[in-house]
C-alpha cells in the first residue's frame, strides 16, 4: 500500500551514512528499501528525546492531557458515524522529513521534531533550534504552525458535530449516504459501508495532507481508544464449505476393526457353477464336519429365473453363510459382513439365497430376518425376489414402507396386539422394511419384537448410514439387543412395550428368576450383513453399527490401475461398462442430447436421462417432447417419458412394464431410481446433468451393463464442470476408464430448425422465466 511507501529525495546526500540498525532511526539513505526503513522505526517510537528537559517534558504532558480531555468530551457527545478518521501514521510522516531534509527525527514528540541540517546551525543541547526564518524563529515558526493546524482541526470538528445534530434529525435509513455526502462535499471521497479496510486506506491516502504529522501521535492514541470503545465489525457469513476428508491412511486405522483392513478381494470375473458351491461347517476345533450345498429346490427356482453360474459375490459370500446354523452353538463364531460389489453384480441373491436356505429350517414363525433399504421402489424390488426363491418353504415374507396404511400393515405384522406376550408375535419370518416405517412399528406396534432376529441386512448400506433417519441404526440395535434394566428397578419405573417381551430384560423385570448359574441369558445370535456399490470405511460410520468380527469383502476388477486397500470408500464398476463424456458448452447441451438420441451415428435408446432434479427433469423432458413433435424430417419418433418421485407408484410400476416391454424408448429421471433398480432393458445411461459426487456417478451408471450384459454411460460435461468432474474421477482413480467424445458444431446444424421450436414451444409452456 502507498501508505508504507516513503518519498526520498531525487539526489540523495553523496555523504549520508546508511544506518541499517534495527532500533536507530537516524537517516538511512536511499540504499534500504524504504518499508524495511519504516519497520525498523517502529520501535523507536516508544523512545523518549534524550536532549528534552524534565520541565519541557512535563509542559507538553499538561497540554497533551488537556487537549485531549476537550476532543473526549467532544466525542461523546457527538454520535458516531462508520466514517473512519484519517489518521498519519507518525513513522512515515517523520521518515519524510527525516529523509527530505536530510534531518535526525525524534518520533516520541511528534509536535518536538528538531531538525538538524547538515551546515549545522547548532542546537542548544534542550532541543532549540538556533536558526531563524525570515525573522521569526524555528520554535516560534512551529508554535505558530501548531496552532493554526489546531484551529483549523477544531473548525472541522465543529462542522461535524453541527452536521451530525442536523442529521439526528432526519430518519435514520437516509443516514449513512446523507453524511457521505456531506462528507464528500467536504473534500473527502464517498466511503461505501461495505467496502474492506483498502478503501478506506485509501480516503487516508488522498487525505494526507489535510492533518499535519504533529498531531499523530495523539489521534493515534485516540484512535485506538476509539476503535476499543466501538464493537468489532461483524465478519462476513461463511460460505458452505465441506471439512476436509481426512487422509484415506487415517481414515482407514482410525479404530477401524482389523478385519476391515485387511479386506479380501474377488476377481468381479469369479463364476461358480451352481452344483459346484460346497459350504464347509466346522467343528469347535475348526475341523471341516460336512460340506454344505444349495438345496435341490434353491437351485431349481434359480435356473428358473436364468441363474446357472453363481456370481463373483455370491460365489464369495455364500460358503460363509450357508455354513450358519439357524440356532448357533454357543462356540459357534458369529461374524459380521461387509460386502462391496458393483452395481448389478447380484448382491440381492447373495443374501436371498442363504437366508432362504437357513431359514427354511425353522419350525415355528418368528422375525428372524429384517432387510433394510433406502426406498419403497428397492423394497417392492427385493420382496419380489425372495418371493420366487422361498416359493414352497412356507417362510413368510412381508414389508412396510407406508406405502398401505399402518394398521393395515400392524395386521401384516403381529398376530396379536391385545396381549403382552413376552416372546412377542410373529406373523413374519422375513421383514423387508425403510427405516422410517420400522422404527413407526417398533415403538407403537404392540408385540412387534426383534428379540429372534437372526439376520440383519443392510443394503444400500452406505445410503442408510449417512442418513440418521431418525436415529434408526442405534434404535434397532437397541431393540435387537437392549440393555440391562436397573435393579433394584425404581419405583415407578415404566416398562416400555419392548421391555416386556425381550429376554434380557425378563430377569430385571422380576418375570424369570435364575437360579441356575448356567441359566444364563441367551446370546445375541444377530449377525449383520452391510451391502454396497460404494462402501464406507469411514470409522465413526462402522463404529455405530457394533460390529462382531467383521470380515469385508470387495469384488472388483482386477485390470483396475491400482486396488484402494486403504481408502475410506471404494468404488466398484461392472466390467462390461462402458464409459464416455462429451466437453461441451452448456449452450449446447441440449442439442448434443439430441444428436446423441436422433443421429444415426449414436442413435440411443433403451436409456436413462438422469438430470439434477425433479424440476430438471420436467423441462428436459417438455423439451424433448416438443422436440421430438417438430422434428418431422427425420422421421424419427422417440418416446420419452419421465420417472421421478412425484408418480404414484402404480404409474410408476406402468411406465417400468412399458419401457422393459420397450414401448417406451427413454426416461428422464432424478436420481429416484439411480439405486439399486433392476431394469435388465437399460443398455445407455446419459447423466445430463453431471453427479456431484462419485457415489452417484456410480449408482447412475450401475443402473447398466448389469449382470454381465454389455452397458454405455454417457456424462454430458458443461465447460466450466469439466475441471471438477475430471478431479473427481481421478480422485477415484476412474479417469482413465471415460472415453472423451467430440461432436462436430456441424453436426448439429440438422436440428437447430426444429430445436428453435421446441424452445419457443418451452418458453410459451412456462412463461418467459423459461
Ligand atoms: N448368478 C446370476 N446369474 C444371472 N443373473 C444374475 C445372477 N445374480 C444376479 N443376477 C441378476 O443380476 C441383476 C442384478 O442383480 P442385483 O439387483 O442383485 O444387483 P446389485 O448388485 O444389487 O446391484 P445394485 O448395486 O445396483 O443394487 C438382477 O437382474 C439379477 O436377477
Amino acid at each position: 500500500m502507498s501508505s508504507n511507501h516513503v518519498t526520498f529525495d531525487d539526489h540523495p546526500r553523496p555523504d549520508a551514512q546508511p544506518e541499517a540498525g534495527p532500533s536507530t532511526f537516524h537517516s538511512a539513505g536511499p540504499s534500504i528499501h524504504p518499508d524495511r526503513l519504516a519497520l525498523n522505526a517502529v520501535p523507536v517510537e516508544v523512545k523518549k528525546s534524550k536532549n528534552k528537559s524534565e520541565a519541557q517534558k512535563n509542559r507538553e504532558k499538561k497540554k497533551l492531557k488537556k487537549r485531549r480531555k476537550i476532543e473526549k468530551a467532544k466525542k461523546a457527545s457527538a454520535p458516531k458515524t462508520n466514517k473512519k478518521e484519517w489518521k498519519p501514521d507518525p513513522v512515515l510522516e517523520a521518515l519524510k522529513k527525516s529523509t527530505a531534509g536530510n534531518v535526525v527525527t525524534n518520533l516520541a514528540e511528534g509536535e518536538e521534531e528538531k531538525q538538524k541540517t547538515h551546515k549545522d546551525e547548532g542546537s542548544d543541547g534542550e532541543g532549540k533550534v538556533a536558526g531563524t526564518v525570515n525573522g521569526e524563529s524555528e520554535k516560534e515558526k512551529r508554535r505558530r504552525e501548531k496552532r493554526e493546524k489546531r484551529e483549523k482541526r477544531e473548525r472541522k470538528e465543529k462542522r461535524k458535530l453541527e452536521r451530525e445534530a442536523k442529521l439526528s434529525a432526519t430518519s435514520s435509513s437516509a443516514l449513512p449516504e446523507t453524511i457521505l455526502a456531506e462528507e464528500s462535499r467536504d473534500g473527502q471521497e464517498d466511503v461505501p459501508m461495505e467496502e474492506d479496510s483498502q478503501s478506506a486506506q485509501a480516503v487516508v491516502e488522498q487525505n494526507d495532507d489535510e492533518v499535519g504529522s504533529d498531531a499523530g501521535e495523539e489521534e493515534k492514541e485516540e484512535d485506538q481508544v476509539d476503535r476499543q470503545a466501538s464493537p468489532e465489525p461483524l465478519e462476513a457469513f461463511p460460505l458452505p464449505r465441506s471439512a476436509p476428508a481426512p487422509a484415506p491412511e487415517i481414515l482407514a486405522k482410525q479404530g477401524l476393526p482389523s478385519g476391515l483392513e485387511d479386506a479380501e478381494f474377488i476377481d468381479q470375473s469369479l463364476r461358480i457353477g451352481l452344483d459346484d458351491l460346497e459350504a464347509p461347517v466346522k467343528t469347535v476345533l475348526g475341523d471341516v464336519k460336512e460340506l454344505k450345498t444349495i438345496s435341490e429346490r434353491m437351485k431349481g427356482k434359480l435356473r428358473d429365473t436364468g441363474v446357472e453360474d453363481l456370481f463373483a459375490v455370491q460365489a464369495a459370500i455364500l460358503p460363509q453363510l450357508l455354513s450358519l446354523r439357524l440356532n448357533p452353538l454357543p462356540y459357534d463364531r458369529l461374524h459380521d459382513y461387509l460386502i462391496s460389489a458393483p452395481t448389478g453384480s447380484g448382491k440381492t441373491l447373495a443374501y436371498a439365497i442363504p437366508i432362504i436356505e437357513i431359514l427354511s429350517q425353522r419350525i415355528t414363525t418368528r422375525l428372524r430376518a429384517l432387510i433394510v433399504l433406502p426406498t419403497r421402489d428397492l423394497v417392492i424390488q427385493v420382496r419380489e425376489t425372495l418371493e420366487v426363491l422361498a416359493k414352497g418353504t412356507g417362510l413368510n415374507i412381508g414389508s412396510v414402507t407406508g406405502q398401505h396404511s399402518f394398521t393395515q400393515e400392524q395386521s401384516q405384522l403381529v398376530a396379536d396386539m391385545e396381549t403382552p406376550l413376552l416372546g412377542g408375535s410373529s406373523k413374519l419370518d422375513i421383514l423387508i422394511a425403510t427405516p422410517g416405517r420400522l422404527i413407526d412399528h417398533l415403538t407403537s406396534t404392540p408385540n412387534f419384537t426383534l428379540q429372534h432376529l437372526r439376520f440383519l441386512i443392510i443394503d444400500e448400506a452406505d445410503r442408510l448410514l449417512n442418513q440418521s433417519f431418525q436415529n434408526w441404526l442405534s434404535q434397532v440395535l437397541s431393540y435387537i439387543n437392549p440393555p440391562d434394566p436397573p435393579r433394584p428397578l425404581p419405583e415407578g419405573f415404566v416398562v416400555q412395550p419392548w421391555d416386556k417381551v425381550a429376554p434380557s430384560w425378563m430377569e430385571g423385570l422380576g418375570l424369570i428368576d435364575r437360579k441356575e448359574e448356567w441359566n444364563e441369558r441367551p446370546p445375541v445370535t444377530c449377525q449383520k450383513l452391510l451391502f454396497s456399490a460404494t462402501l464406507t470405511r469411514d470409522p465413526s460410520k462402522v463404529a455405530s453399527l457394533s460390529l462382531t468380527s467383521p470380515k469385508y469383502y470387495i469384488i472388483q476388477s482386477t485390470n483396475l490401475p491400482s486396488i484402494p486397500y486403504n481408502i475410506g470408500e471404494t468404488f466398484s464398476f461392472p466390467s462390461t461398462l462402458s464409459e464416455k463424456m462429451l466437453i461441451l458448452p452448456s449452450a449446447l447441451k441440449p442439442l448434443n442430447l439430441i444428436h446423441l438420441i436422433y443421429s444415426t451415428e449414436f442413435s440411443i435408446s433403451n436409456g436413462l436421462i438422469f438430470t439434477k432434479s425433479v424440476e430438471s427433469s420436467q423441462r428436459l423432458l417438455n423439451l424433448l417432447q416438443f422436440f421430438n413433435d417438430a422434428f418431422i424430417s427425420g422421421g424419427k419418433k422417440v418416446v420419452v417419458k419421465g420417472y421421478t418421485g412425484e408418480l404414484k407408484s402404480s404409474e410408476r410400476k406402468r411406465i417400468l412394464s412399458d419401457f422393459t416391454e420397450g414401448k417406451i424408448n427413454l426416461l428422464v429421471c432424478s436420481d429416484l431410481i439411480a439405486r439399486g433398480m433392476d431394469l435388465p432393458s437399460v443398455s445407455n445411461v446419459i447423466s445430463y446433468d453431471v453427479p456431484l459426487d462419485m457415489r452417484k456417478y456410480v449408482h447412475r451408471v450401475g443402473r447398466t451393463a448389469r449382470a454381465g450384459r454389455e452397458g454405455t454411460a454417457w456424462t454430458l460435461v458443461e465447460k466450466q464442470e469439466a475441471l471438477h468432474f475430471k478431479g473427481m474421477m481421478n480422485t477415484a482413480g476412474h479417469l482413465k476408464a471415460i472415453r472423451k467424445v467430440k461432436v462436430k458444431e456441424d453436426d448439429l446444424s440438422d436440428y437447430k430448425e426444429s430445436y428453435e421450436i421446441a424452445m419457443k414451444r418451452l418458453k410459451d409452456f412456462y412463461g418467459r422465466d423459461a
